[in-house]
């Protein structure tokens, strides 16, 4: 359970706000150099400068204004001074549309072998060769500059959950210390951003003092960390009741990695504005559909002879060209087109779901049972 730590009475109000259902949803356009990104937005996520399966023009039919990378394994592999050489990331990758790179931290936490946190960083040794590599608020910071990424996440230290109060404190304090770092490290320009991460796990007094901490460094955009790390979904929604209200209500709030159909429904009830997930990508390779029907297995054998489209009304390449049956063998086979058109339908149905969020917000409309 959220532990509610009792506040100064007029810090209350924020937190006990009434949680009116719609009412903080909202849908807007966030202009950047690399072009618009309507809200709430979904971010296909192309870790290592690839959606992978997907050519990039293919990405951009199914409605994604923005794309992820990640910090931690570019600066691995091909090496974030390389890809400067080479003309930065979008050219590299050949994505013209906005790009938002992680900072690394989370990445190194859950792939990395051997690390060590320090005041200055963190250091750790490549799950690639072994080699020892260091990243910190001003290096991660630099990275993401020469990538070329239009918005620069702060470098934060992801609270594990479940952690203690003191964890959390403690935690949540490292990352405003580094915040003020990657701020001072950050070289702004015109249309291009960097969002700060607020922690503090599910203390609704660390999640306040993590907010303040972090408006007073003025970012373009605000992200909530340490959620989507096994919570649950009860619990998630739990710190959403509070947290987005505790953030500029003229700028962007990002829930980083998450996630299902419903989890993004129920954060945009409570004001989030975007979200990054592996989700469509990944279970789309591993042959799972995401369909109104709800998600088909498409391994499944009941499909082998199944001459219908995932769904017939979709207008993605899996969906117009092929059946169930091509799909449930291709991938059995384990052949790429497989992995391709399943991805594709995926992201088709993510961008669509948010498209529909966007249209329910504009027109006023509740929209709870769209999944
Ligand atoms: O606190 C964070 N700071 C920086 N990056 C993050 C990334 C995150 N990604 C997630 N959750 C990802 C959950 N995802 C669900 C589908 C399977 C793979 C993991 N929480 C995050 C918190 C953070
Ligand atoms: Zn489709």
């Amino acid at each position: 359970e959220v532990s509610i730590t009792k506040f100064p009475a007029d810090e209350r109000k924020i937190i006990a706000k009434a949680h009116d259902k719609y009412k903080k949803a909202r849908a807007g356009i966030i202009n950047t150099r690399h072009g618009q990104i309507h809200t709430p937005a979904f971010m296909p996520v192309g870790t290592k400068g690839t959606v992978k399966a997907m050519l990039p023009e293919s990405v951009q039919t199914t409605g994604a204004d923005i794309i992820l990378g990640n910090t931690y394994h570019l600066m691995l592999q091909p090496g974030a001074k390389r890809v400067f050489k080479l003309g930065g990331l979008h050219k590299f990758m050949n994505w013209s549309k906005p790009l938002l790179t992680d900072s690394g931290g989370f990445q190194v936490m859950s792939l990395s072998k051997l690390r060590k946190i320090t005041e200055e960083g963190v250091i750790f040794n490549s799950h690639i060769d072994g080699s020892k590599f260091m990243l910190s608020p001003e290096s991660s910071t630099e990275i993401q500059y020469l990538l070329g990424s239009t918005i620069t996440m702060a470098f934060d230290e992801c609270t594990p959950y479940p952690s203690t109060y003191e964890q959390a404190k403690s935690s949540m304090e490292l990352t405003s210390r580094w915040a003020k770092r990657s701020r001072k490290a950050f070289y702004s320009r015109d249309g291009y951003g960097q969002f700060g991460i607020i922690q503090g796990s599910i203390y609704n007094d660390l999640r306040l003092k993590s907010a303040l901490d972090l408006i007073e460094l003025d970012f373009e955009g605000y992200a909530i960390g340490g959620l989507a790390v096994g919570e649950g979904q009860e619990l998630m929604f739990k710190v959403l009741d509070y947290a987005p209200d505790l953030l500029p209500i003229n700028k962007p709030r990002y829930l980083m990695g998450v996630g299902k159909p419903a989890d993004i429904i129920g954060a945009v009830q409570r004001g989030i504005d975007m979200f990054d997930c592996v989700i469509p990508t990944r279970s789309g390779r591993n042959g799972q559909a995401f369909t109104k029907y709800g998600v088909v297995n498409i391994r499944n054998s009941k499909y082998k002879e199944d001459n219908t489209p995932l769904e017939e009304d979709c207008l993605c390449p899996a969906c117009k060209n092929y059946t169930k049956a091509y799909l449930h063998y291709l991938v059995k086979v384990k052949e790429i087109l497989g992995a391709m058109l399943m991805t594709w339908h995926n992201l088709m149905y993510f961008q669509k779901l948010m498209l529909r969020i966007r249209e329910y917000i504009a027109q006023g409309k509740d929209f709870d049972f769209i999944s």
